[in-house]
């Protein structure tokens, strides 16, 4: 972190892409790496083996860098910061995967999932989840989405500006965008960094959210003057939609239960002009609040929905982590549940694509509380994120070309 500190803004972006580009295809360079280096990988220096990924991942995927400067910069630090040896391993490596890179070695591992998941860079225990569930062939176009490059959001923050404004600003600054016709004042970018460079963000113009992310507050639909729960709110990209779709009159109260992630929430209101969010740090599952009209629980979860934007989490994440936030979930959902005031809404989501963390997480909750029930979300999104029945929305990233969210709107009947 110190040193993430002393880079300057564009070095930071650079390191970002390194790091997220490196994870999203670790296994596949570790794989190159065991094929081309005498050394066996399994007792490789951890910082000389670094190297090594850094090297093969520029000599491959990074158009930007000449192969003279990737091979020769690498070869510099190995020999500098570890040993000539090392030096002479690296650039001998290197020079051998520049030489054959119309040629390299395809995966070749006996067990299916083993060859799949080192070709695709995913942990195994979810290339045979997806295998199982969606057919191998799908699971691979979920995994290649997972591997590019993400797109970003950029989301027009209606208290300081309009669509239609903010569309003419990035017109003139010459800033290429998609516009979304999903939901008003999402403009899809390549990169961020020529906004960022004209402070839009510090202005509180305009947030970067993904487009999926913003179906939970749209569903919600709070009004002006209702009183309304954000239960896991940091950083607070979801409250402040809410706050914009509330005008900035009424009650909201934005929880979470992490110090640090909840500064984040109070510095991105003050920045976004959202003046009515209050903020709580508190245990959701222990704390008890006055009812509401309408409770956002955008719950923790394994993030599987997330893979392209945050590489390092299929390397956390791992099957018990799964039955830990299904556990969790459910006793938010508890939770949560106690905070609807009658005929009030409550709207349960996530980032992630597994069915147990999603619709069966639902389901479960509803044979426990009859008194809710869901509703349709034609009214507010398109069919295409729909379920069949109308009453959840699932986001696929090599279906959608968005994050995979998930969600619902329950109502509180009695
Ligand atoms: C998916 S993130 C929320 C993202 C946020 N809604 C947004 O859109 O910016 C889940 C959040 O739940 C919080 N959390 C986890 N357990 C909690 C609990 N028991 N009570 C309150 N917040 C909790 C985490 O700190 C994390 O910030």
């Amino acid at each position: 972190m110190d040193l993430l500190n002393k880079l300057n803004r564009q070095e930071r972006q650079q390191a970002n892409e390194y790091v997220q580009g490196i994870l999203r295809r670790k296994s596949y360079l570790d794989f190159l790496i065991s094929r081309y280096s005498s050394v066996d990988i399994a007792g490789m220096d951890a910082f000389f083996k670094n190297i090594l990924r850094i090297g093969i991942y520029d000599l491959l995927f990074m158009d930007s860098t000449p192969d003279y400067a990737a091979i020769n910069e690498n070869v510099e630090i190995a020999k500098t910061q570890i040993s000539a040896r090392s030096g002479d391993l690296a650039n001998a490596i290197l020079r051998k995967i520049q030489r054959e890179t119309n040629e390299l070695p395809t995966p070749d591992m006996e067990d299916r999932t083993d060859l799949v998941a080192t070709t695709f860079s995913h942990p195994a225990w979810l290339v045979k989840r997806w295998s199982d569930r969606f057919g191998e062939r799908e699971a691979f176009q979920l995994m290649t989405a997972n591997n590019q490059r993400p797109n970003y959001y950029l989301r027009a923050n209606c208290l300081k500006t309009s669509p239609d404004t903010f569309r003419l600003r990035l017109e003139r600054a010459g800033i290429e965008f998609e516009e979304s016709d999903w939901l008003p004042g999402y403009f899809k970018v390549s990169t961020l960094a020529e906004v960022r460079a004209r402070g839009w963000f510090e202005k509180g113009l305009c947030y970067v959210q993904d487009i999926a992310a913003g179906f939970a507050p749209t569903i919600l639909d709070p009004v002006s003057g209702e009183s309304v729960i954000d239960l896991c709110a940091a950083p607070g990209t979801k409250t402040l939609l809410l706050a914009e779709l509330m005008e900035n009159e009424g009650s909201l109260l934005a929880v979470d239960i992490n110090p640090d992630r909840i500064q984040r929430i109070a510095e991105n209101a003050e920045r976004g002009g959202a003046k009515i969010v209050k903020i709580q740090r508190a245990d959701a599952t222990e704390e008890r609040f006055k009812l509401a009209d309408a409770v956002l629980l955008d719950a923790p979860c394994t993030g599987t929905g997330v893979l392209s934007k945050r590489a390092d989490l299929r390397w956390r994440r791992t099957p018990e982590e799964l039955e830990k936030a299904v556990a969790l979930q459910e006793e938010l959902l508890d939770a949560a549940a106690n905070m609807v005031a009658k005929n009030g809404r409550l709207v349960y989501s996530t980032c992630s694509l597994e069915p147990e963390e999603n619709m069966k997480q639902i389901e479960k909750f509803l044979e426990v509380y009859p008194n809710f029930e869901l509703e349709e979300l034609d009214d507010y999104l398109p069919e295409e994120v729909l379920s069949d029945d109308l009453k959840s929305y699932q986001t696929f990233p090599h279906l959608h070309h968005c994050d995979g969210h998930f969600g619902v709107l329950m109502k509180r009947k009695f």
